[in-house]
């Protein structure tokens, strides 16, 4: 906890003024029973006897109570205050340090169970350190004040009292113990809930079409029955905890009422102390219920901060170390790359490649050959096991992974689109980009005539993923907001794959100009766009070699 309290930064202010009002709730709280004393010592004055009046003692004592509920009043808005400060901080750090971890973290894991590290783990941290950590204070003075204050009473029954408490302790940890595993096998299956109607969410259209419907929901069903389990074996021991603690004080009150009575028998303790010792130990009860109910909440959030702690542990990629490329001509040069991805044979064994600025190469090969991982290694998203990767002759791994990444730009083969309009699409890369700027990149990626045929033209939405345009509209959306960056270096990973061969055929005429500004490593199989190639060269065995066949006749 101590680790994660590391993440949560309280605003100061708001925190010295809620402590401060809590303390002074607190110490307004051991004046009652003082109060209660003097009371009993007037109802039992002998005549003649110096006592204070009756209407003096219930007039400040009901001014006390007032100024309790005002503290009171203020304490709940500050308190609020600052709870929520911490969940917003907490949940600003998880998510910048999620958008900061490589694509490698996110590839291994599953959206559900990381978006609940931002939600219920980062609520059941903040809910904790306001609604548990911060009162402890309170609960802690309490817990002390009404001890000093019985020990000005009787010794002997005080210490009668603190040497219970280790049998509290001990009653807490003996029931605890098992919380907190159960706490993590709830929120592991709860995100694992979580995570299997995300998956079934994104990939709707093939569950509807393989009519898995039916069997998908009993899936649900069934993890959602195991998490109830789980809640109920949770539910059974914390539901044990709280009675067991009010057992326990309530006996020690009797105890403190049989050797009081001996006390008073004996004469070395008045009525109206025993009055006021009960009523401290009445005040003890809520505290030690509070600890109660801390132990148990404890052993329930240490599941979520360890998720947590392990998540901020792992290392992100540090954008804006290393040195920026500057301008660069675009010359690109892989040295002896070897790369594989965890637990796998390596993909890449010794790859050597040589792009002169402005050339414009293919690179083809069979399904899983290791293309799009090359073009990865490039935009620095894969590092090499060994080797090392070149732009104009300045090493990448040397630079800074934002400069790398504004001098290569890549279009996937899985096209990526926000659900906006189709400006905001364009825009994505280059914010400050005018409305100029937008068509004149959608007119350089043969996008404008389909543009100017939607509805709303540029503020047209397009749907999750663009699921309102074609396969081939998206791709050439994907490419005018790729050519709107403006890299020197030009991926294009079956960028074309979409379009129909006309269309291709038309837009690698329509892009000649374009491209040849550029350096472009193209990734394809498809004959036209092969013929736009100065080089083709084939991916075999990890390497890539000259290769002649896939000219198209008449090209050079
Ligand atoms: N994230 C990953 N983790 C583990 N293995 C991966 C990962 N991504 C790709 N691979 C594996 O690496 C190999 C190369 O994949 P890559 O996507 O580079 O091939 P490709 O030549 O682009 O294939 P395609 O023509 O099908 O697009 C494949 O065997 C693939 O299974």
């Amino acid at each position: 906890m101590r680790q994660l309290l590391r993440y949560i930064t309280p605003p100061p202010l708001t925190l010295l003024i809620s402590a401060l009002l809590m303390l002074a709730g607190t110490l307004l709280t051991l004046l009652i029973p003082l109060f209660a004393g003097q009371l009993t010592r007037t109802i039992l004055a002998e005549p003649g006897t110096e006592v204070y009046p009756l209407a003096v003692i219930v007039g400040v004592w009901a001014g006390v109570m007032l100024l309790r509920t005002l503290l009171s009043l203020t304490e709940e808005y500050y308190m609020g205050m600052v709870g929520e400060e911490v969940a917003t901080s907490l949940r600003d750090r998880v998510y910048a340090h999620l958008q900061a971890l490589p694509l490698t973290w996110h590839q291994t894991r599953k959206r559900g169970q990381v978006l609940s590290l931002l939600t219920s783990d980062a609520d059941d941290v903040s809910g904790f350190v306001t609604g548990t950590l911060l009162p402890l204070l309170p609960t802690l003075l309490t817990l002390v004040g009404a001890f000093v204050m019985m020990a000005r009473l009787d010794i002997t029954l005080a210490m009668v009292v603190i040497l219970g408490l280790p049998a509290y302790v001990l009653a807490l940890k003996v029931i605890g113990r098992e919380i907190r595993p159960l706490a993590r096998a709830w929120m592991d299956q709860y995100s694992k809930l979580v995570a299997r109607a995300e998956e079934n969410l994104s990939v709707l259209p093939a569950l509807k079409a393989f009519g898995r419907e039916q069997l998908e929901a009993e899936n649900f069903r069934g993890d959602n029955r195991r998490l109830l389990n789980i809640w109920r074996r949770q539910l059974r021991r914390q539901s044990l905890l709280s009675p067991a603690v009010n057992l326990m004080a309530g006996l020690g009150v009797l105890v403190l009422l049989w050797l009081g009575s001996r006390h008073i028998a004996e004469g070395t303790l008045g009525p109206a102390d025993l009055v006021s010792l009960l009523l401290y130990a009445g005040l003890l009860m809520s505290p030690l219920s509070n600890l109660a109910g801390v132990y148990g909440q404890v052993q329930r959030v240490l599941g979520s901060a360890d998720r947590l702690i392990t998540f901020f542990a792992e290392q992100p990629e540090v954008l804006d170390v290393g040195e920026a490329l500057g301008a660069v001509s675009g010359a690109v040069r892989f040295e002896n790359v070897t790369f594989a991805y965890p637990e796998r044979e390596p993909v890449l064994r010794g790859l050597n490649l040589r792009i002169d600025a402005g050339e414009t190469i293919a690179i083809t090969g069979v399904n899983g050959a290791g293309k799009s991982t090359t073009a990865h290694l490039l935009l620095r998203f894969l590092a090499p096991d060994s080797g090392a990767i070149y732009i104009d002759n300045r090493d990448i791994a040397q630079a800074s992974i934002i400069s790398v990444r504004s001098h290569a730009g890549l279009v996937a083969q899985h096209v990526q689109l926000l659900n906006g309009t189709v400006a905001e699409n364009i825009v994505y890369g280059r914010p400050d980009a005018d409305a100029g700027d937008i068509e004149r990149a959608a007119r350089a990626a043969h996008a404008d005539e389909f543009i100017a045929e939607l509805p709303q033209g540029y503020q047209t939405l397009i749907g999750d993923e663009g699921v309102k345009l074609s396969g081939g509209q998206r791709q050439r959306l994907s490419l005018a907001r790729t050519l709107l960056r403006d890299p020197a270096i030009l991926i294009l990973d079956e960028a074309t794959a979409m379009f129909d061969p006309a269309g291709e055929a038309r837009f690698i005429e329509e892009c000649h100009e374009v491209l040849k500004a550029k350096t472009v490593i193209l990734i394809t199989h498809r004959p036209a766009s092969l013929a736009l190639a100065d080089r083709v060269l084939k991916m075999e065995d990890g390497q890539l070699q000259e290769s002649a066949e896939h000219r198209l006749p008449g090209t050079q």
